[in-house]
């Protein structure tokens, strides 16, 4: 059913199932309809095209939107099928600025895009221009000192969700951290969450085979990713203050020898929520390290864990209060540092390595029924309600 509604979708509409492009790009310019400001309205559509940035598909919207409204008026688009997604968030944009004067739509469209250009130009000098180029991440700070290297998830406005970059990102940043200097290896994120679990925007941008192809090499990296969690060979620790959401916090807490919290933090694994099933090795680990009745809670309904609850059922190793969190975690951390560095690498070995294969095929099975889920009605209309803001977890 699901795949049928976008199928049909990709044929009414090619495009509308890649990430939205730049509205200027798409759409015509209704000459007529400039009168005073038509000039800063062209100069505003020429700068648009000129931005070096992606300025997000939120603003994309807000641009399209204003741009339709300036120059049709209010919507008069038929509403698009719920699985359109692009297009359905187009209209919604559109339609949600009602009977706006399209004289006011012009103007908010040139105040935006000029607010666009300052932020974004100004974001570029100061941007991590120096942590780009001293890491060569672009959605990673990647540094190592005192025996330590830190890996930070760097996608603070979008609550750290990892999109398809990030996922190869982390991989490649853990197996650079196992063969560099480093003792211990520490996962944490930049903003105020550790990390907001896939970006759902990972679902809109569909490869020319359709939605079966997306969700197969969804599978295979999603296997991938795990797969390194698995064999990474050096202590591993999860640090976080805030909160945990979706799959990162599954193959960290299962894999990690330590996780550090803030009393600030929780911890969720919506799957349900969200028409997916458990992953990183979840269904099995998690189980083993609570109880089978505890990890149904979380699992199967969802129940977002507290720090100290989280605490309490082994998940998480010790909770810090959020004001010395900081200070608390890294003395410590630069103490373990210290220490021999075979020695901790052999004893993680000796601990982990009887599960590994069973970890490997739980990974295995794991992906290959989110692969079925993310085909599924129950999983597009999730992913359907968040970007177009009907939900949020
Ligand atoms: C290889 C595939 C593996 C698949 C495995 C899946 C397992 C999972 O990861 S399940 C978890 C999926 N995550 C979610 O469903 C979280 C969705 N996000 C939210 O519910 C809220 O954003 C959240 C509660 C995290 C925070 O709410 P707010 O504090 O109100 O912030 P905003 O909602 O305004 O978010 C700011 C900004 O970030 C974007 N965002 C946040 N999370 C995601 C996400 N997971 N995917 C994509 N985008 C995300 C959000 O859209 C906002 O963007 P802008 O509107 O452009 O500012």
């Amino acid at each position: 059913m699901a795949h049928l509604a976008w199928r049909l979708a990709q044929r009414w509409c090619p495009s509308s199932l890649q990430v939205i492009s730049f509205p200027v790009v798409q759409l015509h310019l209704n000459r007529t309809a400039m009168r005073a400001s038509q000039k800063d309205f062209e100069n505003a559509m020429n700068q648009v095209k000129l931005l070096k940035k992606d300025p997000g598909n939120e603003v994309k919207l807000k641009l399209y939107s204003l741009y339709k409204q300036a120059t049709e008026g209010p919507c008069n688009m038929p509403k698009p099928g719920v699985f359109d997604l692009i297009n359905k968030a187009k209209w919604d944009a559109w339609n949600a600025l009602g009977s706006l004067p399209k004289e006011t739509a012009r103007q908010n469209y040139v105040d935006l895009v000029s607010s666009l250009s300052s932020s974004l130009e100004s974001s570029s000098q100061v941007e991590p221009g120096t942590d780009r180029k001293s890491t060569g991440y672009e959605t990673l700070m990647v540094t190592s000192e005192d025996g330590i290297t830190k890996i930070m998830l760097n996608r603070p406005t979008k609550k750290n969700a990892l999109n398809v970059e990030m996922y190869h990102e982390i991989m490649h940043a853990l197996k650079a951290a196992s063969k560099d200097d480093s003792a211990i290896t520490v996962l944490t994120g930049n903003g105020d969450y550790y990390s907001s679990g896939n970006d759902l925007t990972n679902f809109t941008d569909i490869p020319p085979g359709g939605v079966e192809e997306k969700a197969k090499n969804g599978a295979v990296l999603l296997r991938e990713f795990v797969g390194c969690f698995i064999d990474f060979p050096k202590p591993l620790i999860a640090s976080g203050q805030c909160p945990a959401l979706g799959h990162l916090p599954s193959p960290s807490l299962g894999y990690s020898i330590a996780v550090y919290a803030s009393d600030r933090a929780t911890f969720h694994t919506p799957f349900s929520h969200l028409g997916q099933s458990p992953e990183g090795c979840s269904s099995y680990t998690f189980p083993k390290i609570m109880s089978p009745a505890k990890a149904t809670e979380m699992l199967v309904f969802g129940k977002k864990l507290t720090a100290g609850e989280a605490c309490a059922q082994g998940l998480v190793t010790e909770v810090f209060p959020d004001s010395t969190f900081q200070k608390e975690v890294w003395t410590r951390l630069k103490a373990f540092a210290k220490l021999p560095p075979n020695a901790m690498r052999i004893s993680k070995e000796i601990i982990r390595n009887r599960e590994k294969e069973k970890l490997h095929a739980v990974n295995a099975e794991e992906c290959s029924v989110l692969q079925g889920r993310w085909l599924s009605d129950e999983c597009m209309n999730a992913v359907v309600n968040f970007l177009s803001r009907k939900s949020k977890l």
